[in-house]
C-alpha cells in the first residue's frame, strides 16, 4: 500500500520507477535541474505524462484529477496565494493555529495580508495549508528551503509526524543531513531519471 510510479515518462521525464509505502519518508536529490521538481508536479498529475501511477492499488486513471491531487499533494516550494488575507486560505484557520505556533508563526498569522509575507513565512503558511486536511502522499519541494535552522527543524519535526500517522512522504533536499534526518530511503534524480539510494 501506498504510493506506487511505474514507468512515469514525460517530456523531460525517463521511465521513472518509485514505491513509497504508507508511513514511509524517501527523500530525492539531486543537481539544480536534474528534474525533481517535474517529477513531483508528473506524479501529481499537474503536467502531461505516462505512466502507470497508483495510490494504494488504486490507479490514478480511476480518479479525477482534482481527488487525485487532494490525496497526492504537491507542496510547491513557492506556494501560489490567490486571497488577501492568510486564513481564507484554510479551511479551518483557527485549527491550524497550534501547528503554525510550533512551526515558529504567531497566533494571529490567519489574519494577516498575504501581501506581508516573508519568504519563510509564505513557505510554512503553504506547507500547513497544504496538510490541513492530512493527505495520504505528501510530495514536499524543499520545504525548508527559505527558513532558519529553529524553523527548519520544527518544520522537519511537524513532517516526521506526518509520516508517523501514516503519510506516505517524497521529499526534495538539498540537504544530505535533512536527507538522513527525515528518511531512510534516498532516491537520485539525474537527466530525468531515477537512481536507487543516495545519501
Ligand atoms: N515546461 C517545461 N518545458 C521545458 N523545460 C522545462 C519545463 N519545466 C522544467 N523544465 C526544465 O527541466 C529541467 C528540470 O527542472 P526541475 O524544475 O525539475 O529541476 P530541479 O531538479 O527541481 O532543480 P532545482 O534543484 O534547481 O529546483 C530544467 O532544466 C528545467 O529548465
Amino acid at each position: 500500500m501506498g504510493l506506487v510510479v511505474n514507468g512515469l515518462t514525460s517530456k523531460l521525464l525517463h521511465d521513472c520507477h518509485l514505491a513509497v509505502e504508507a508511513g514511509e519518508a524517501v527523500t530525492l536529490q539531486g543537481a539544480s535541474g536534474s528534474g525533481k521538481t517535474v517529477f513531483l508536479r508528473a506524479v501529481a498529475d499537474l503536467d502531461p505524462n505516462e505512466g502507470d501511477i497508483r495510490l494504494d492499488d488504486i490507479p490514478r486513471t480511476a480518479m479525477a484529477g482534482p481527488e487525485w491531487r487532494r490525496k497526492v499533494r504537491f507542496v510547491a516550494a513557492e506556494a501560489a496565494w490567490w486571497l488577501d488575507r492568510v486564513g481564507g486560505h484554510f479551511r479551518a484557520p483557527d485549527a491550524s493555529v497550534p501547528l503554525a505556533c510550533e512551526i515558529g508563526l504567531p497566533a494571529d498569522c490567519m489574519g494577516w495580508e498575504v501581501a506581508r509575507l516573508s519568504t519563510g513565512e509564505k513557505q510554512r503558511l503553504g506547507f500547513l495549508r497544504a496538510i490541513e486536511d492530512k493527505p495520504p502522499v505528501l510530495l514536499l519541494d524543499e520545504p525548508t528551503s527559505a527558513l532558519d535552522e529553529e524553523a527548519e527543524r520544527a518544520v522537519e519535526g511537524v513532517i516526521g509526524r506526518l509520516r508517523a500517522d501514516g503519510a506516505a512522504i517524497v521529499l526534495v533536499t538539498h540537504s544530505d543531513a535533512q536527507a538522513r534526518r527525515l528518511a531512510g530511503r534516498h532516491v537520485r534524480m539525474a537527466g530525468g531519471r531515477l537512481f536507487g539510494e543516495a545519501a
